[in-house]
């Protein structure tokens, strides 16, 4: 169990609904009826990032595809812009609940404006408005996505996502395979558009002190349980703690569920 008793006293349980866009209820979700993530609770409010961290095999994208739909919650409800998320995930993108996925979800052989437009037809903003965002796709516009950089590609993938003007916005590893100059570049971009846009966030991200650095609050899951949580300023403060939060040091999951 945490000892961090100034955040919050029980680890599996938040008890902040008020103000929340996306909300869960003690869900447990996994795979082929076999729980990977359990009694899993969490309010994200607008303009919020959460900073959903842990290792290898914690449920953290098993987390986020319950909360678009993808992955039928076992038990619990989860619910975004107050409506319960089922499993249709097209109307859940429609009321503006999107994914970055960790495969970024591009379209390999069309222009990087193709994949914006793509993404455009699903409503929202405009393509010059991403372009002020992100001045290098504008330089990019013509190439073949495929030949994108990672970095590029997840810029990309990000820019594509905020085009549809999401609500609540769930990124799965945006820092894979980029380097930490590239991981530094993005996150603070995230942050200020979430401000701009009042857009909740949940980032999974490995970068835990680069996640830490611009997240309002996070959660670290251990073999599917909430091992710890609390603000980001708090976590920042006690790193210690989260690493044994992340290595499943501060009690057996039993322990802490
Ligand atoms: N399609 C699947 N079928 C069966 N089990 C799965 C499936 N996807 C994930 N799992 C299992 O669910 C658990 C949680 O996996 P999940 O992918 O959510 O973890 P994660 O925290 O995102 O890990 P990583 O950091 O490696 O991406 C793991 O034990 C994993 O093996």
């Amino acid at each position: 169990m945490s000892d961090m008793s100034d955040t919050t006293t029980d680890p599996t349980t938040d008890t902040t609904t008020g103000g929340a866009v996306l909300t869960f209820d003690q869900v447990t979700v996994g795979h082929g009826g076999v729980p990977a993530v359990r009694d899993f609770s969490a309010n994200v409010a607008p303009g919020e990032i959460l900073a959903l961290l842990g290792p290898n095999g914690a449920g953290k994208t098993t987390t986020l595809l319950a909360a678009v739909g993808a992955l039928p919650v076992m038990s619990g409800a989860i619910t975004a812009l107050g409506a319960s998320i089922d499993g249709r995930v097209e109307r859940n993108a429609r009321r503006g609940v999107t994914l970055v996925p960790d495969n970024r979800g591009l379209f390999h052989r069309l222009s990087v404006t193709d994949n914006l437009r793509l993404a455009k037809r699903k409503g929202g903003g405009s393509i010059d408005s991403v372009y002020e965002n992100f001045p290098k796709l504008r330089s990019l516009r013509g190439r073949r996505c495929g030949n994108l950089s990672g970095g590029e590609q997840q810029m990309l993938a990000l820019a594509k996502a905020l085009l549809t003007k999401p609500s609540v916005l769930l990124i799965d590893e945006l820092s894979l395979g980029l380097s930490p100059i590239a991981v530094q570049d993005l996150l603070p971009r995230l942050r200020a558009i979430a401000d701009d846009q009042k857009m909740a966030v949940i980032l999974v991200e490995q970068h835990i002190d680069l996640a830490l650095g611009i997240a309002d609050s996070a959660i670290v899951l251990h073999h599917g349980r909430v091992a710890l949580r609390g603000s980001a300023r708090e976590l920042r403060e006690r790193r210690d703690t989260v690493e044994a939060a992340y290595f499943g040091r501060l009690g057996e999951p039993d322990n802490v569920g």
